[in-house]
């Protein structure tokens, strides 16, 4: 027995409640797997078909398909009742075999309900929407929880998180008050043990926390023999926990010779890497082997993915033969941090940090399990290293590692060191990779927005803040072709950044479909800008039109205030000479004279008009007209 199952096993068994902290690989699985497997054994009265007596619950399916696995093994090795003459019909078997409930195209919730009655299943395992649907969904009326023995929540700190803690707490007031419970985690700290007892409803329950402790050298001290001490930690003995710091654009060409250096220096076949989002596993699952050793085999696993697909790449990376010259390499997410159990991983690295910090340790945990050794690399990038301290302070010590550099020199000074020469070898062979599907560009471009906003999630942000990060470096490392329009970037400074010479229009998609789809929709969109450009010209010249128009409007106007003016003044000459002396009359006769001269045309109707007011005025000083019917008709001069 392993430490942790040795102090759990036997609380456990003596209706104990338990809270169980223990490093990731310490085997606190079969720690309440066998006491759940004895309770049920040990009962005095046998279950009924409906009745369930042990539920574990996991956050992810992955994790509770493999417990199940578990429990289906050790519940096999029971020796068959009865058989039968009939090959279809099931062997009669006293305990039957345990029943999966996750997110899956084979079984509906409606389907997990019928195999419930039809394997008369004693033990459940399940996440927890699926468990939900069956107890208080379509199950309500069938499933009868009063028999239940025990709950173990494996992940209990994820389980008990703010995202599940809804459909947990249906779940927990669904179930009888007399049962065992018991909370498994390596990440199950004093703080959230405490804060959940009530609510989990655990009574009185022994708490069990097993640590792991490690030799650390000193530093010498000159004439005296060098020193150990012993260090707590919060991950296992045997694993290597390296960090790497190296600049935003360097982050791909350092993945790929870690990968080559593990294969090189400790004949590492088995590889898990970690990305921040769904979307970045997807794009470095295309463009990575372009970089990667030849031979390598990519999988990749995330959240995003159907379950078939899920269960396909985890079972073909933990099933793949592979050597260091056939390395087999998983690409995920956190959905892959927490629990599972694959023996043969040599190497972890986290290409991105985890934006919650608990995670880190489960990430790690996926080598140097069960006292195997394995290594862990993390890479920082500039003032990412103060998460070192950060880890620290949580019995996570990080080592540094040297940067690997091309030629494998050693103890490079990562001060003064240039630029690593690779990057701009590995942005062009990724651009080349990408110009070939436009599908890769996409993928290219919704992977680094989902870096950025990821980046800006994480909850030790006063290390990881997205004003501090090299962004055109890290667009460098995605191999982008050109940097995605998006508000985080409106004051990055571009200077070291040009886009790839790419020709937009004829860049297409391998697909044949989606790059017909491609052209039709970049035909309607130039027909329609010929259009908008037609109309445009056409509303111009509208436009001008009637500012040419206004225009000669307005020029009229100011010609015909000009003549009136004119007009007045000679009219008011005029009356002047005509009320003196007959000279005037004669003066008048030469003004018009020379008017002539100057006038056009349309003069000559002024001309009799000032010829009509002439003979209206004799009229007036004859007496002949009044002066006011003259001023009536002429006034307005
Ligand atoms: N008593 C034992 N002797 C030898 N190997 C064991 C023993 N118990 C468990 N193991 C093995 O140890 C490995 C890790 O066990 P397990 O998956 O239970 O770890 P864990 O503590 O739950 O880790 P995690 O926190 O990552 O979920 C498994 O491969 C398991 O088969």
């Amino acid at each position: 027995m392993t430490p942790v199952q040795a102090s759990t096993i036997p609380l456990f068994m003596k209706h104990k409640d338990v809270v169980v902290e223990a490093v990731t690989g310490s085997g606190k699985t079969l720690a309440f797997v066998i006491p759940v497997l004895e309770k049920l054994i040990r009962r005095e009265s046998k279950l009924r078909k409906n009745d369930i007596g042990a539920l574990i619950i996991t956050p992810t399916r992955e994790l509770a398909t493999q417990i199940h696995g578990i429990f289906a093994t050790f519940l096999s090795a029971q020796p068959v009742l009865q058989t039968t003459e009939d090959p279809d019909e099931t062997p009669s078997l006293e305990h039957p075999p345990p029943l999966l409930l996750v997110s899956s195209n084979q079984s509906s919730p409606a389907q997990d309900v019928e195999r419930f009655l039809s394997s008369g299943a004693d033990i459940i395992i399940g996440t927890p929407g699926r468990i939900e649907e069956f107890l208080l969904g379509r199950g309500r009326s069938v499933v009868n929880v009063k028999e239940l023995e025990v709950l173990v929540l494996d992940e209990a700190d994820r389980l008990l998180d703010l995202g599940f803690q809804a459909t947990l707490t249906k779940i927990l007031t669904h179930l009888p008050k007399q049962r065992r419970t018991g909370l498994f985690s390596a990440t199950m700290t004093d703080a959230d043990a405490i804060s959940e007892l009530v609510r989990v409803g655990l009574r009185n329950p022994a708490r069990i926390v097993v640590k792991v402790q490690s030799k650390k050298q000193q530093p010498k001290v000159e004439g005296q023999p060098q020193s150990q001490v012993i260090e707590e930690r919060r991950i296992p003995a045997n694993l290597q926990n390296f960090y790497i710091s190296c600049e935003a654009s360097e982050k791909t060409v350092q993945l790929a010779r870690i990968i080559s250096h593990e294969i090189k220096e400790h004949q590492a076949s088995q590889f898990i890497v970690y990305f921040a989002t769904g979307a970045c596993v997807d794009y470095f699952y295309h463009i990575l082997p372009v970089v990667l050793p030849s031979g390598s085999s990519i999988h990749s696993l995330h959240g995003h993915l159907t379950p078939s697909a899920r269960t396909r790449a985890l079972n073909a990376f933990s099933t793949s033969i592979c050597t260091p010259s056939s390395p087999s390499i998983l690409l995920c997410t956190d959905v892959a941090a927490r629990g599972l159990d694959l023996p043969h991983v040599d190497v972890v690295i986290q290409y991105d940090p985890p934006t919650d910090p608990k995670v880190f340790s489960h990430r790690c945990g996926r080598t140097a399990r069960a006292g195997r050794s394995g290594r862990a690399y993390t890479l920082l990038v500039d003032r990412e290293v103060g998460y070192v301290d950060f880890m620290t302070v949580r019995r996570i010590p990080l080592q540094k590692h040297r940067y690997l550099s091309k030629d494998g020199e050693m103890d490079v000074d990562d001060v003064s060191r240039p630029e690593d020469s690779d990057t701009v070898v590995f942005l062009e062979k990724i651009r080349k990779k990408l110009l070939m599907d436009r599908t890769l560009y996409d993928q290219s471009a919704k992977a680094f927005v989902s870096f950025i906003r990821a980046y800006s999630k994480h909850e030790a942000s006063y290390i990881f803040r997205l004003k501090d990060l090299d962004i055109v470096g890290l667009a460098k490392s995605f191999g982008l072709l050109r940097l995605p329009k998006m508000p985080e970037l409106k004051d990055v400074n571009k200077d070291q950044w040009s886009d790839a010479d790419v020709d937009w229009s004829s860049y297409a998609y391998a697909d044949k479909a989606q790059e017909a789809k491609r052209l039709a929709t970049l035909a309607t969109k130039s027909a329609e800008k010929i259009e908008k450009e037609q109309e445009q010209r056409r509303i111009q010249r509208a436009d001008q039109k009637k500012a040419n128009a206004s225009w000669s409007e307005k020029a009229g106007k100011r010609d015909e205030r000009e003549v009136r003016k004119e007009k007045k003044k000679r009219k008011k000459q005029w009356l002047k000479t005509q009320s003196t002396s007959e000279v005037a009359q004669k003066d008048l006769k030469r003004a018009r004279n020379d008017d002539e001269d100057v006038a056009d045309s349309n003069d000559e109707e002024d001309w009799s008009e000032i010829a009509r007011e002439e003979r209206m005025a004799k009229k007036v000083r004859r007496g002949d007209i009044s002066r006011k019917a003259f001023d009536a008709e002429f006034g307005d001069l």
